[in-house]
């Protein structure tokens, strides 16, 4: 199986620009990824990094600058007919080699794991037709897609895939329910978890500079 795990160096994580400065949407992006290639090695599969440009880090990676859904494509298209093609989202800072594993060895020809929101966490495809088209209700696109090719669509339903870390709120979950690499991230830059009229979330600590203005 080749194991792809697209990444948006440039400017990514826009939806976190909120609560994180662009270097540190940069770092914590590069954090959550180098979570999702270790859970992956453990796997005891190889992934490849399809990045928008040039990162520096130890795993095999391709450069396209064109958006997601053309460059996941050309991946789906040139792969070996009969190889199946993973695409695991870099931003899954709660994937774990077990549900990865699982997402590996479902059957079927299609295999998607949801995103809360409508998206696609992850994929495994075995059928030599199925396309992505990514952003907006993509699972339910890419359910329409397989059947239009005619492939077998199954669901893995897990929390852990199916939350991607896209907006504050998913700050949260990193800090429960992880302790790899980009939480410990966040904890560095002072975030913690904090209750507020019943909601858990993640705040983060005034930073010194803001203190003594
Ligand atoms: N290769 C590639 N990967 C992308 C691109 N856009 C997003 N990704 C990756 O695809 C996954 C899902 O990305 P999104 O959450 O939709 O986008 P994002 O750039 O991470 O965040 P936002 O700017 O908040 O939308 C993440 O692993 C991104 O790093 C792209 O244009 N090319
Ligand atoms: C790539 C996109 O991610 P989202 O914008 O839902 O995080 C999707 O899964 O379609």
């Amino acid at each position: 199986m080749q194991v792809v795990v697209p990444f948006s160096a440039t400017d990514p994580k826009t939806r976190l620009a909120d609560v994180l400065a662009p270097d540190e949407r940069r770092e914590f992006s590069l954090a959550m990824l180098e979570d999702v290639l270790s859970a992956i090695r453990a796997t005891g599969q190889e992934p490849r990094v399809l990045t928008t440009s040039s990162i520096d880090i130890d795993a095999p990676q391709t450069v396209d600058s064109r958006p997601l859904t053309p460059a996941v494509n050309d991946v789906l298209a040139e792969g070996e007919p009969t190889e199946p093609t993973a695409i695991v989202m870099a931003d899954l800072a709660l994937a774990t080699p077990e549900v990865l594993e699982q997402l590996f060895s479902t059957a079927g020809d299609v295999v998607l794991a949801p995103g809360r929101g409508g998206g696609t966490n992850a994929l495994v495809s075995r059928h030599p037709d199925f396309r992505v088209d990514y952003h907006g209700t993509s699972y339910l696109d890419h359910c329409r897609i397989a059947g239009d090719v005619g492939a077998s669509v199954v669901e893995v339903d897990s929390h852990r895939l199916a939350t991607d870390v896209d907006e504050s709120g998913d700050l949260a979950e990193v800090l429960m329910h992880s302790d790899g690499a980009a939480c410990k991230w966040l904890r560095k830059a002072g975030f913690s978890l904090s209750v507020t009229e019943g909601r858990v979330e993640a705040s983060r600590e005034q930073r010194i500079e803001e203190k003594n203005r």
